[in-house]
C-alpha cells in the first residue's frame, strides 16, 4: 500500500468546517498545539533538503521555587535514500549524509536532544529472514563507525544524540541486539538501551536476528533532562513505559519501524497514553516510505510471496503529560519535528492527577509475582 493520505491533520484542516476545527482539535489532540517560531534559515534549508520541518511548544505554569526547565527535542523520520541491494557501506554512508543534513537544521532550530528512527543505518530488512547482507549492518555501540559519526555531531552541535542501531556485541560472541546508543552533548557515549520486547507479528521477523534486550530500563541523566529509549514494539507494553518512568525518565523516545496495515490505528494512542499514565513526555518516531527487496519473501500465512514489508507511515509526534500532543509529521515524507517543552509540566500534572501517588504499585508487584508462577491459580469467583 502506498502512502496515500499526506497526514490525518492536513485532512482535518481541509475538511472540518473552520468554525468547528478548534473544538475538534481540543477533543482529539487536547488543544491546538502552539507553533514554535522556526528560523527562516532552517525552513529554507529543510525545503532545499526536501524534508518537512515542523515546530511546536508545550508550556508549563510558572512556579515560585523552580525555574522553567526548557528543552528542545528533535525527532527525525526518513526514507532509505538508496535501493536495498546497494553495497552495505554505500547505504550506510548515504544514511549518514542524510542524517547529517537534517541534524544541521535541528542545530539551527536550537535542538538539545535529537533521536533517529529504529535501526536508522539500514533498511528494515528483518522481514526477509535472510542473514546476509543484513547482519553486516550491525556495529559496535561503543566505538562503531555510526557511534563515532554521532559523537562528532554531538560535539559539533552541543546536542545529545540518540542513535538506534543494530548492535554487534563482540564481547559476547558477536551477539546482535537492537539497541539505542545515547551520546552526551560532550561527545561521550553515556550508554545504551536494548530493545526489551521483540515482535512476532506479521513480517516483523526480528527474533531471527537478535535477542530480547538485557539492559533493563536505563534512564540517562543529560544536561537537558532525564531521557530513556523504549524501542518500537516496547510501545505496546505499558509496563515497559512504566519502568522507564519509575527510573525517573522525563522524556521517553520510541524509535520505531511500523506499517499502516498493522499498527496505524494504535500509533496515536499508545505513546500518548504512556505520557498520560506516567506523567512524562513521549516521542514516538516512525520511519517512512516503502522498502523494496530483490528476493521475494512470504509471511507464512499462505499468501503470495512479496517484495516489501508495507508502507512505513511516518507520523512522528510528541505527547505531553497532560494528554495533549503535537500534530504528526507527514505519512509520506522525510521530516524533522522540533518540540520545545518545559519539563516542569511533568510534576505539575503529577500533582494534579496523582497517578504515580495513587498507583498502588506494591499491590501489583505482589500480585504479578504470584501470577507469573507456573502453578498460579487465577482469582475467579464462581457460583
Ligand atoms: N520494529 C518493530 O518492532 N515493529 C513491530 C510492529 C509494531 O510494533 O507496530
Amino acid at each position: 500500500m502506498a502512502g496515500g493520505l499526506e497526514s490525518l491533520e492536513s485532512c482535518l484542516e481541509q475538511h472540518i468546517p473552520p468554525e468547528d476545527l478548534a473544538e475538534v482539535k481540543r477533543i482529539l489532540y487536547g488543544g491546538e498545539a502552539r507553533k514554535l517560531n522556526l528560523p527562516a534559515a532552517a525552513l529554507s534549508a529543510a525545503q532545499e533538503g526536501d524534508f518537512e520541518l515542523q515546530g511546536y511548544v508545550f508550556e508549563a505554569a510558572p512556579e515560585q521555587l523552580r525555574r522553567p526547565r526548557i528543552v528542545r527535542v528533535g525527532l527525525v523520520q526518513n526514507k532509505i535514500p538508496l535501493p536495498t541491494d546497494t553495497a552495505v557501506a554505500v547505504q550506510v554512508a548515504a544514511l549518514h549524509r542524510r542524517i547529517e543534513e537534517i541534524v544541521e537544521v535541528a542545530a539551527i532550530c536550537g535542538v538539545n536532544v535529537v533521536c533517529f528512527q529504529e535501526a536508522w543505518t539500514m533498511p528494515f530488512a528483518f522481514c526477509t529472514r535472510e542473514k546476509l547482507p543484513w547482519t553486516e549492518f550491525a556495529e559496535s555501540a561503543e566505538d562503531g563507525p555510526t557511534t563515532k559519526f554521532c559523537q562528532e555531531l554531538a560535539k559539533k552541535y552541543n546536542m545529545v544524540v540518540v542513535s538506534p542501531i543494530l548492535e554487534r556485541d563482540e564481547i559476547h560472541g558477536g551477539t546482535l541486539w537492537n539497541a539505542a546508543v545515547v551520546i552526551s552533548n560532550s561527545g561521550a557515549v553515556l550508554g545504551k538501551s536494548r530493545k526489551n520486547h521483540i515482535p512476532r507479528v506479521g513480517d516483523f521477523n526480528e527474533s531471527t536476528y537478535y535477542m530480547e534486550g538485557n539492559t533493563g530500563h536505563p534512564v540517562f541523566q543529560t544536561q537537558f533532562g532525564t531521557i530513556a529509549v523504549n524501542i518500537c514494539y516496547g510501545r505496546h507494553h505499558p509496563l515497559n513505559w512504566l519502568m522507564f518512568s519509575m527510573n525517573g525518565a522525563e522524556i521517553i523516545f520510541n524509535p520505531s519501524a511500523t506499517i499502516g496495515t498493522l499498527s496505524e490505528a494504535l500509533w496515536p494512542i499508545e505513546a500518548r497514553n504512556a505520557a498520560i499514565a506516567n506523567h512524562c513526555f513521549t516521542c514516538p518516531i516512525n520511519r517512512v516510505g516503502t522498502e523494496y527487496y530483490k528476493n521475494a519473501f512470504t509471511s507464512g500465512d499462505g499468501g503470495k510471496a512479496h517484495h516489501d514489508l508495507g508502507h512505513f507511515y511516518g507520523s512522528s509526534y510528541v505527547a505531553a503529560p497532560d494528554g495533549s500532543r503535537t500534530p504528526g509529521l507527514s505519512r509520506t515524507q522525510d521530516g524533522l519535528l522540533v518540540v520545545e517543552m518545559d519539563l516542569n509540566l511533568c510534576r505539575q500534572v503529577s500533582d494534579k492527577w496523582n497517578f504515580k501517588m495513587t498507583g498502588r504499585y506494591e499491590m501489583y508487584a505482589d500480585k504479578l509475582t504470584e501470577a507469573v508462577q507456573p502453578y498460579f491459580i487465577p482469582n475467579i469467583i464462581k457460583e
